[in-house]
């Protein structure tokens, strides 16, 4: 990546990262978190819920591609995943 944000790849016009939590319970936690941070933004991503795997989704779909709104949110969820210890 160009930025600092190792934990995310980029796929075309995405950003994707996978965030394994210690449990279910704690990923919807980490969920709702993201949502209320997402709603400051008015940013959201695209959550795919798999136990306690989630499979995470940016981009833009309003300017076609990635802006700098999905980066400050990339680095938003790492800080969310972290304090979750994921
Ligand atoms: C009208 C409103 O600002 C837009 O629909 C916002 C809402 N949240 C969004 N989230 C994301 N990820 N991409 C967008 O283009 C986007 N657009």
């Amino acid at each position: 990546m160009d930025t600092n944000l190792p934990e995310w790849r980029r796929e075309g016009d995405e950003l994707r990262r996978t965030v394994t939590a210690p449990d279910f319970p704690t990923a919807i936690r980490i969920v709702d978190e993201i949502a209320v941070r997402a709603e400051e933004l008015n940013h959201h991503p695209d959550i795919d819920i798999r136990w306690r795997t989630l499979h995470l989704t940016l981009t833009t779909h309003d300017a076609g591609g990635l802006t700098d709104l999905d980066f400050t949110l990339a680095a938003v969820i790492d800080d969310i995943a972290a304090r979750h210890g994921a």
